[in-house]
């Protein structure tokens, strides 16, 4: 193909999140995907279930996916001379990372760039993401170049938005009161083999805490770092979990606490149930006051920090 053919075709933007179910009926087969063919008793799907039934019944996930698309496509487009064109693909739900990957071969795509909505790369998230983009090419005899976003968890969009989440928590709380409060920031556990692995997922949460931390101005004494959401199998996970952490800090006196994620980048259940639901009941019986700021979602910050990331693969391929 000549590089005049490659400058008419649309280069394409493959995002990629976890998927999440759109509606109670989806959960056992959602589930299935996620524990990869491991029986899910129905203890644990009637739990996971009513999870989702107190958040409005579905995942918020997929509408804040297509948000962040469609915000990050305008910045993108803009920045770039070359016709782009959106797709998206998800983990564990429809619409899938294969289907997508088909729908750029039948669209004639053949240069590509792709992320995935979670800044940490880890070998159980980013990299099982990139072997779905392969498998969703091998199954259909096709090929696209890629060029992969691994990783953003320390550009300064992405920090600072965070760091302005931190403030806005601090500042829920009346003046007088803002030296006491503590910040938590977490994020998604993973099963402890990861470390002897060599896997960067821990280190680049910590490097992200540190950041964020600085950015916001906090004291070293007045933020800490958590695991939270780990996964319902008898290995184990990093912690401390969210929970324990808690009861910790309740013991050493500190009653005042804002939670930040900071590996998530939208809200959805492991946010809107594992903290704002759960976490709440914890603080409620520790007599602790928990501020929980709205997740990135759309923040101009956030979306610019995408379309910079991307850019910069476009130009890659260019
Ligand atoms: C960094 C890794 C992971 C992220 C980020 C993540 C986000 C995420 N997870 C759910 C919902 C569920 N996750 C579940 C299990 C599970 N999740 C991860 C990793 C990440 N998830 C692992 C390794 C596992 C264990 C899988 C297994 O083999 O058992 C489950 C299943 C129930 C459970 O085990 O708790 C759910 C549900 C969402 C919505 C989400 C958001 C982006
Ligand atoms: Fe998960
Ligand atoms: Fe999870």
């Amino acid at each position: 193909m000549t590089d005049s053919t490659h400058q008419e075709a649309p280069l394409g933007v493959l995002f990629m999140a976890y998927g999440g179910p759109e509606s109670l009926e989806d959960m056992p087969g959602y589930l299935a995907d996620i524990r990869a063919g491991r029986v899910t008793t129905q203890a644990v799907l009637d739990e996971i279930t009513n999870n989702y039934r107190q958040i409005g019944g579905k995942s918020p996930l997929p509408e804040f996916t297509r948000a962040q698309v469609e915000a990050t496509m305008q910045e993108l487009q803009a920045r770039v001379q070359r016709p782009l064109k959106a797709y998206i693909g998800m983990r564990h739900w429809n619409p899938w990372i294969e289907d997508a990957v088909r729908e750029m071969l039948d669209d004639g795509i053949t240069q590509a760039v792709a992320i995935v909505l979670a800044p940490h790369y880890s070998s159980m998230s980013v990299a099982k993401y990139q072997k779905k983009i392969k498998a969703g090419l091998s199954m259909n005899h096709g090929h696209i170049d890629f060029e992969f976003v691994n990783e953003y968890h320390t550009e300064s969009g992405y920090v600072t938005a965070l760091a302005n989440r931190v403030r806005e928590g601090i500042a829920a709380f009346p003046e007088g009161e803002r030296d006491d409060v503590h910040v938590i920031l977490s994020a998604h556990s993973l099963p402890v083999r990861i470390l002897r692995e060599g896997d960067p997922y821990a280190d680049q949460l910590h490097e992200s805490a540190r950041l964020i931390a600085a950015a916001a101005g906090l004291r070293d004494d007045q933020w800490s770092w958590s695991y939270q959401s780990a996964g319902r199998s008898p290995e184990p996970w990093l912690g401390p979990q969210l929970d324990e952490h808690m009861h910790d800090l309740s013991g050493k006196g500190i009653k005042k606490v804002v939670s930040v994620p900071v590996g998530f980048v939208s809200d959805h259940v492991e946010i809107l149930f594992d903290i704002d639901i759960a976490a709440q009941e914890t603080a409620a019986e520790l007599g602790m006051t928990l501020v929980r700021p709205p997740a990135l979602n759309t923040d101009p910050l956030f979306i610019g920090t995408l379309a910079s990331v991307l850019e910069r693969k476009v130009a890659a391929l260019s």
